[in-house]
């Protein structure tokens, strides 16, 4: 199986009548990075939240590590796919970051020693080892986002989506944040993310889908970004190395490579 994630003829509107997704097919390759990406209001929350049964389909088949998502295997499926939300006050509730990251461990019910392995093993991985006695609220976005990726990486996610993970971060915080999701990668995770950021996934991404209105415009490697035509279409900007490159026979896809090149 070469897809994580196989979406047929998926629709959704929300209950006062916005249309959001509007027949959007689409294959998400295993192992990799894919970035959603798309102007303000285009439907990537909407699609990330289908990934994991945060909403349930309407209308359209959503397969997940090849099976379709439906009543029965919901709470299998939640398990399989971490989600992390945009603002991570939405995932953080207990009164100290331990607790909140051993939450998702005791829900499995798993074994007191087994809990404590993996949230070590969590807060270790995101390097937050001084925060974990301190109450969530009390936490930078930084440090909160870092606490509750631990929270996702203590339930072991095959696939990992994450809306908008890097608005609002510094770029060092946004360094290590990628590094994390890096090394989850390398251990054998899917990465889905949501972004309007062309230039940070054209050096980041394995692939990227582009929306626009509700639809997916074109999806494939981030070399597709280049394309002015579809990216003028998107209503976003080209990457500024794609722009900059455009009469070169060079890609770089990161200043470094640029650098390197130039010099
Ligand atoms: N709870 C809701 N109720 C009604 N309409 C909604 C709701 N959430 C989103 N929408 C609408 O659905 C469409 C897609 O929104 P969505 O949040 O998925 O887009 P997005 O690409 O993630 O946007 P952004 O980049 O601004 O976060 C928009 O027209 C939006 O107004």
């Amino acid at each position: 199986m070469a897809f994580a994630i196989e979406i047929n003829d998926l629709n959704y509107t929300y209950p006062d009548q916005t249309p959001a997704l509007t027949g959007i097919n689409l294959k998400i390759t295993k192992q990799k990075k894919t970035a959603i990406l798309g102007a303000n209001g285009s439907g990537k929350t909407t699609l990330i939240y289908h990934i994991n049964g945060t909403i349930q389909s309407q209308d359209g088949e959503l397969k997940v590590l090849d099976k379709t998502i439906n009543k029965e295997n919901i709470n299998n499926i939640r398990q399989a796919v971490g989600l992390l939300f945009d603002n991570p006050d939405n995932q953080l509730f207990s009164t100290t970051v331990y607790g909140d990251i051993a939450f998702g461990p005791r829900n499995l019910n798993l074994e007191q020693n087994e809990i404590n392995k993996r949230v070590e093993m969590a807060i270790e991985k995101v390097g937050i080892e001084n925060l974990s006695e301190r109450p969530p609220y009390s936490l930078s976005l930084g440090q909160k986002k870092r606490a509750a990726i631990a929270g996702i990486l203590a339930m072991k996610p095959q696939i990992l989506v994450c809306d908008e993970p890097f608005s609002g971060l510094d770029p060092s915080i946004s360094l290590q944040l990628r590094e994390i999701l890096d090394d989850l990668k390398e251990q054998g995770a899917t990465l889905v993310y949501s972004t309007h950021d062309v230039d940070l996934t054209y050096a980041w991404a394995d692939e990227v889908v582009i929306m626009k209105e509700g639809q997916v415009l074109k999806s494939g490697p981030v070399d597709i970004l280049r394309e002015e035509r579809l990216m003028e279409k998107s209503g976003l900007p080209l990457p500024m190395l794609a722009e900059l490159f455009k009469h070169s026979k060079y890609n770089p896809h990161t200043v470094q490579e640029a650098s390197r090149l130039i010099t």
